[in-house]
């Protein structure tokens, strides 16, 4: 078995996929609209599906803001340069929520930055776990 993709219920899908799109450097592999359904998928990731997990962002055409609650965590990426990452992600007009450094009570470098529904990303310096 292997994690295809997690999904997130979005308010705005513009917003959502500007974000991860063009602030993280995702790239939209696929996307489609559920009439029927009244709600729309679209599948963001660094890579195609079939060797990289993806993120499904879910918009339901009749919700606009969801109740996150206090049990979500977060997704977390992988990066080479986490300073220089949360540069260009507040340079991109993202919302670093964490700066860089050591987590409480370890010794892995983590910072967070917050999407548009905020919902939390974590970053990890490669080479801290
Ligand atoms: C290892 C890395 O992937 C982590 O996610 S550790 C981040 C750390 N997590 C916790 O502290 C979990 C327990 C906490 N009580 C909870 O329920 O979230 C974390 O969030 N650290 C905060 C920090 O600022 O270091
Ligand atoms: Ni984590």
């Amino acid at each position: 078995m292997r994690i295809l993709h997690t999904m997130l219920r979005v308010g705005d899908l513009d917003k959502s996929l500007d974000f991860y799109t063009r602030v993280l450097g995702m790239q939209l592999l696929r996307r489609k609209d559920y009439p029927d359904g009244k709600f729309t998928l679209a599948f963001v990731g660094y890579g195609p599906e079939d060797t990289h997990p993806a993120l499904e962002l879910t918009h339901n055409w009749d919700t606009s803001k969801y109740e996150l609650g206090n049990a979500y965590g977060h997704i977390a990426l992988g990066v080479k340069d986490i300073h220089g990452t949360c540069d260009a992600i507040r340079k991109a007009g993202g919302k670093v929520v964490r700066e860089p450094g050591p987590m409480k009570h370890g010794t892995t470098v983590i910072a967070f930055v917050e999407d548009p529904d905020g919902y939390r990303v974590e970053l990890i310096q490669q080479g801290t776990q």
